[in-house]
């Protein structure tokens, strides 16, 4: 506990600041009146703490009691910056509509979630609150990252009156499907809070699609993978809403295990329990989404009905307090408590508890002894975001021994496959399950737990941070060469069984030039293209804005290359020339268009329009920032005037208008539909590539070249590293 905090000014500006609802540390008075601070429960802050003591931000939040205001201080080199709540506001937004409202709602409305105005309108007022507190501290265009579920109007409020910002939100529990979500009264305010930020994530890719599906359906806004379409004006926002599934500090807790102090607590802890064959572990807050019920219930039935022992299995269950001045949390304590002491008054002897049950929180030392003391740990969630304390158990395992016992129902089950996992409501299933843990060979656990680990500690919390930071605000440092992440996503590309290799030309295979005829691949790039094409099964696609005949001049494809022009409108599958019919009225919108865009180029000298079978392209690279803003401007308005039917896209400097429209996206369905691939690589570095990455499915490869806003999963720095990924690609795919 921390008594005294260092105090910061009030004014200090940030250019990194976390908003959640709780701080790292919730202040805690002790009897004698002595001020202090102890860690705040859950997963939230376990999560971004490490994060946060790395990086030199802010941390503004709730310091977990009613009416106190506090000065900004410095805890354990984390800048602290508490927002007041009042009484009335813990009971109707905290307690009310954050934990009776949203938190059952989201959780497939396990317990009856309620709906109270005034609660709703408490939740508003808070929000503002938490909005004005991160403003204050957010440096000129910092990157503000807002968390859960409890603060989803920030994002939107942030915007409005600082939209120099970088927003981001990240949601920890479950997005609910629209059948469920459609309950709440304030379903649109809520994703119209959210859709404040530039990107939104979640723990699972379900929850991310039924996001997509409540944003269509309330907003109609077009969404594309993982894109969300906002509307603004003239313009379209681009918001990204994809998965992040959040991690630990996978190290950390390992090196905690490996202290010989919590080996020995790990040992005192088994002797403790009379040294039975089989521990058996549950950790949880005292949750009703954390299915402790269901778990009692199975470990009683085992007991029943003689499957185990209680000289052989002892179930050691941490519930620790959370949530306690909620009913719905106040009645399942009941429920928990009168069903451990009847199962230990039923199944107890002198020498041997049934059930250790421990109504407390405990710090990681005591969580990393328990975990080392397991053989069994149970987690049995009926819905849960995450689940860190099954990602802990499994870091914990240095010795890769000891079960996981994993509802299927839990956020992590989507990574952690070689666990055990279950379907908690079904009970004789699960009782199974324990059954066959407990009696699981050596072998078979240490080669479950050795995969269980290699994820872990390949996707911990640095990574996770790092992916929704770099996806943010594409500032990220990006190394040269293709890091070890990317080199084991290409090893897994090239064991597929029939691959595709689509690349965009500009700025990935070849560097940009002035000059767009001079623009060409380097012999090194060419050289693996063929190997590639040597392979059996591979296919190679190049997908470019430009016009295929002007893509076909400039690569020089080898017969064999696939190829996609105008982002997709024209493709050639088997070699010759790639015809395309326009109708009429479209070769009519051609003319007009044409007309339109040569105006426009002679008041702007330096411009120049490029012609495209389907369309035509303003490029504005020669001319200075202001005068390519109006030229573009000039262009969009009169062309939204005489030509509203045509589509627009967007490049660096360049502004593409088609009779006929195509992304790379639909370029990419097309490829991966006429080669049959089992698994895509695309590389690509300009907007008009986000749509060919948002085309990709899992166990594709998307690489960004280069900075800016992606949801390309890897990156690198420029052509020399496209090169490098294309040989080792190459050798691979040869390899196989
Ligand atoms: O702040 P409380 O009301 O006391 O609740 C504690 C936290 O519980 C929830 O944790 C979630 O985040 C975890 C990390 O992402 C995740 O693993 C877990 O599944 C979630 O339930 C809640 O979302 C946090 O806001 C609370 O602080
Ligand atoms: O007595 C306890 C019980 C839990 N935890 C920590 O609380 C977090 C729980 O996170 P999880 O994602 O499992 O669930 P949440 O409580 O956030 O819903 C984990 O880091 C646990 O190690 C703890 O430190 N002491």
């Amino acid at each position: 506990m921390n008594q005294q905090p260092d105090q910061t000014h009030p004014d200090d500006v940030y250019s990194m600041v976390i908003v959640s609802n709780r701080l790292p540390v919730d202040y805690d008075e002790q009897p004698d009146g002595t001020p202090g601070w102890k860690t705040s429960p859950g997963g939230l802050v376990t999560a971004l703490e490490p994060i946060m003591r790395a990086a030199d931000g802010a941390w503004v939040g709730w310091a977990g009691v009613a009416d106190r205001e506090f000065a900004p201080f410095e805890n354990d080199g984390i800048s602290i910056v508490p927002v007041p709540l009042s009484e009335d506001e813990i009971q109707e937004y905290y307690e009310g509509f954050s934990n009776d409202t949203l938190w059952p709602l989201y959780h497939d409305v396990i317990a009856p979630p309620t709906y109270h105005r005034e609660w709703w309108d408490a939740y508003v007022r808070v929000n503002r609150r938490f909005a004005e507190a991160a403003a204050r501290a957010a440096d000129e265009g910092a990157t503000v990252w807002v968390q859960d579920y409890q603060l989803q109007l920030v994002p939107k409020m942030l915007r409005e009156t600082r939209p120099d910002l970088v927003i981001g939100f990240f949601n920890h529990i479950p997005f609910p499907a629209y059948g469920i979500y459609s309950q709440l009264p304030w379903r649109r305010q809520v994703i119209e809070g959210l859709l404040g930020a530039d990107v939104i994530g979640f723990q699972r890719q379900a929850d991310a699609g039924n996001f997509q599906r409540a944003v269509r359906r309330l907003y109609g806004y077009t969404t594309r993978g993982a894109v969300v379409e906002v509307p603004e004006g003239d313009d379209v926002r681009r918001v990204i809403a994809r998965h992040f599934p959040i991690s630990i500090d996978a190290e950390g807790f390992e090196q905690l295990a490996r202290r010989p102090d919590v080996q020995a607590r790990a040992k005192e802890i088994r002797e403790g329990l009379g040294n039975p064959k089989t521990v058996m572990l549950g950790v949880d807050r005292l949750d009703y989404t954390k299915g402790i019920r269901h778990r009692l219930k199975a470990f009683g039935e085992l007991l029943r009905d003689g499957r185990l022992s209680v000289s052989d299995a002892s179930l050691v269950q941490v519930a620790s307090p959370s949530r306690e001045r909620v009913e719905t949390y106040r009645q399942l304590r009941d429920e928990i408590e009168l069903t451990v002491g009847r199962l230990n008054g039923d199944y107890s002897t002198i020498s041997h508890q049934a059930i250790a049950y421990l109504h407390h929180g405990y710090p990681r030392e005591e969580m990393a002894a328990l975990y080392l003391a397991a053989d069994v740990m149970l987690v049995t969630a009926l819905r849960d975001g995450m689940n860190l304390v099954a990602k802990e158990y499994v870091a914990s395992r240095f010795d890769e021994d000891g079960v996981l016992v994993l509802s299927e129902f839990a956020g992590a089950a989507d990574e952690l496959r070689q666990s055990v996992l279950v379907n908690p409501h079904d009970i004789e299933g699960l009782k199974d399950a324990m059954v066959a843990a407990a009696e699981m060979p050596r072998k078979e656990r240490a080669r479950r737990m050795r995969a269980l680990r290699r994820r872990v500690r390949d996707y911990d919390v640095a990574r996770w941070s790092a992916d929704f930071l770099e996806t943010l605000t594409g500032n990220a440092t990006i190394r040269p060469g293709v890091r070890d992440d990317l080199g084991r996503a290409l090893a897994r590309l090239a064991a597929t069984e029939r691959l595709l290799v689509a690349l965009d030309f500009d700025g990935t295979l070849a560097p940009h030039v002035d000059v767009p005829d001079d623009a060409r691949a380097s012999d090194g790039a060419k050289r693996s293209i063929e190997r590639l094409l040597e392979a059996k099964d591979t296919a190679v696609a190049y997908v470019s804005g430009r016009a295929i005949d002007s893509l076909r001049h400039v690569s020089d494809p080898h017969d064999d290359v696939l190829l996609a022009g105008s982002h997709g409108v024209e493709l050639q599958f088997a070699g010759g020339e790639g015809a395309l019919d326009l109708h009429e009225t479209e070769i009519a919108d051609l003319h007009a268009l044409s007309k339109i865009l040569d105006e426009v180029v002679d008041s702007a000298p330096g411009a120049w329009v490029e012609r495209k079978p389907a369309g035509l392209a303003l490029h504005t690279r020669k001319l200075s920032t202001s005068a390519g803003e109006k030229a573009q401007r000039a262009a969009r308005t009169k062309v939204k005037q005489e030509l509203p039917e045509l589509t627009l896209r967007e490049g660096k400097n360049v502004l593409e208008f088609a009779v006929r429209s195509s992304t790379k996206g639909d370029a990419i369905a097309r490829l991966r539909q006429h080669t049959g691939a089992t698994a895509v690589l695309y590389v690509g570095d300009d907007v008009t590539d986000e749509d060919g990455f948002a085309a990709l499915e899992p166990g594709d490869v998307g690489v960004k070249v280069g900075q800016g806003r992606t949801f390309a999963r890897y990156r690198v720095r420029g052509t020399d590293d496209v090169d490098r990924l294309l040989e080792m690609l190459a050798e691979l795919r040869a390899a196989r």
